[in-house]
């Protein structure tokens, strides 16, 4: 039986420090057990203050990053390189300094001109026909609730079959998207949704609260799943 547990730690700076040394010490662990750990990274504003806060982390020198496969939520289905994609962002914050298997460091298809439903078949044949072991898979949540690049009333969210969907006429710019689907997020160990700021507030509570509608209540993890917040984002949990 999985549970939800809610943490809640006073500012979007404490959040960052304490996300990224759980993650360390998750790998740590993971490793320990079984010699490597998966993680799935997301985008966001926050995830890039986790990841630039992992790299501080003294702790973070117990991981043998040669041994740790990363994995993304979603992806913006934009060219290689660009800005705003979720990997540009993840590099620059810390992957590039981190001695990583360049093997092991599965970005999502970027847009170099094939449509976005291949480029997410691509990446559903790198996951495998098992999905790969997520021990834990990190999850942003949207204004309105969406999480990776799932978003409420779109139809991606009601997919049961498959692992990855691309996203097309996306609210949230860019139009064009990749995402896992729920059945490969739910199949993670650990979820954790990340959360930090009062534009949080009312999709954090709702989803915490139970809200169905909104795509953030339905990212559950197979063992546990921690709503990691702010004061700010958890003020309307009831
Ligand atoms: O576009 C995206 O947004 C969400 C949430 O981002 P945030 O800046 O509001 O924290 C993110 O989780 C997702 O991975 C990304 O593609």
């Amino acid at each position: 039986m999985s549970k939800t547990l809610v943490v809640v730690v006073p500012d979007a700076d404490t959040l960052a420090a304490t996300v990224a040394s759980r993650l360390v010490a998750k790998i740590v662990d993971a490793q320990a057990e079984r010699g490597s750990a998966g993680v799935v990274l997301t985008g966001g504003r926050i995830a890039k203050r986790v990841l630039a806060a992992l790299g501080s982390l003294p702790e973070a020198a117990a991981i043998d990053w040669s041994n740790v496969d990363l994995w993304w939520g979603d992806e913006r289905f934009l060219p290689a390189g660009d800005p705003e994609r979720n990997e540009t962002q993840a590099r620059e914050a810390v992957l590039d300094s981190l001695p990583l298997d360049p093997a092991r460091v599965h970005a999502m298809p970027a847009d170099d001109g094939t449509d976005a439903a291949t480029a997410a078949a691509l990446y559903a044949e790198e996951l495998g026909p098992e999905l790969p072991r997520f021990d834990v898979l990190m999850l942003g949540v949207g204004e309105d609730g969406h999480v990776a690049s799932l978003f409420p009333g779109y139809p991606e969210l009601a997919l049961t079959e498959g692992t990855t969907s691309a996203v097309h006429d996306s609210p949230k710019p860019p139009p064009t998207r990749i995402t896992l689907t729920l059945p490969a997020i739910q199949s993670a160990d650990e979820v954790w949704l990340i959360a930090a700021g009062p534009d949080k507030t009312d999709s954090v509570g709702r989803a915490v609260n139970g809200d169905k509608a909104l795509p953030a209540a339905h990212a559950t993890g197979a063992s546990k799943t921690y709503w990691l917040l702010d004061k700010a984002a958890a003020a309307k949990i009831a």
